[in-house]
């Protein structure tokens, strides 16, 4: 998707933000175009204050002079806008390609609404193409991988548990300090029940499945906006 397209999902975003409102600021390319626009809107005078997802959003935040706060200072947020690895017509998302998983889910659960941003070919009609990301603790990899995979095998799925690395070929480590593992799915027939049996299994930090939490989406297509739920 073109940067145009990003940045035109972003705006239409920044448009639904007013004076003191708290804001969960996503991660990844677009939701960046989304904390340009409300640098611009700060500079001219907007007030309100941004909760990040990610150190990259923090850096981002801080030079766009936009004001920050934590959720232990602000736990209730108004509005939580952000990016998308897969999203369906129920606003079921796919997220954790770039590696934020864990705050991202925290923030947007710390908001009363959470509006995603996404190019149109991220909407999908059954969730599972794009790697689910599993954030687990480096310590007992394998004996969680195992764990993974038995859980796996007893829903009926199957499919490559893969490691992520970062470009220098360590793994790859998250703002928390935790490994990612992508599953490579194709397919997730039962995502709430994949959902919250992963979320038993120790040494599972958190997975990008985000269900219940996206009340609107933004999607950018070649032929304009396409606008879902509430905004
Ligand atoms: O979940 C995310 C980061 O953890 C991103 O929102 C997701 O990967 C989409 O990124 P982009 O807007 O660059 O396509």
């Amino acid at each position: 998707m073109s940067d145009n397209l990003k940045r035109a999902a972003a705006d239409r975003a920044a448009e639904l933000v007013t004076d003191g409102m708290r804001l969960g600021l996503g991660t990844g390319s677009t939701a960046a175009h989304f904390v340009s626009a409300i640098g611009e809107r700060v500079r001219a005078g907007l007030k309100v204050v941004g909760v990040p997802t990610s150190e990259a959003t923090r850096e981002q935040a801080q030079r766009e002079g936009i004001p920050l706060s934590t959720l232990d200072e602000t736990p209730d947020l108004d509005l939580t806008v952000d990016g998308a690895d897969e999203i369906d017509d129920d606003l079921r998302l796919i997220k954790g390609g770039g590696g934020a998983l864990l705050r991202e889910k925290i923030v947007a659960s710390a908001s009363q609404r959470m509006i995603v941003i996404a190019d149109g070919s991220k909407l999908v009609s059954k969730l599972g193409r794009f790697p689910l990301p599993i954030e687990v603790v480096p310590f007992g990899l394998t004996a969680t991988e195992r764990a993974i995979v038995r859980l796996l095998d007893s829903l009926g799925m199957s499919g490559e548990l893969i490691l992520r690395h970062a470009p220098d070929g360590a793994a790859y480590v998250t703002d928390g300090g935790h490994f990612i593992l992508d599953a490579h799915l194709g397919r997730i027939d039962k995502p709430n029940v994949l959902a919250s049996t992963l979320n038993n299994i120790p040494g599972v930090v958190e997975h990008g499945l985000f269900l219940g939490l996206a009340t609107g989406a933004i999607l950018a297509t070649g032929d304009g906006l396409v606008e879902l739920g509430q905004l």
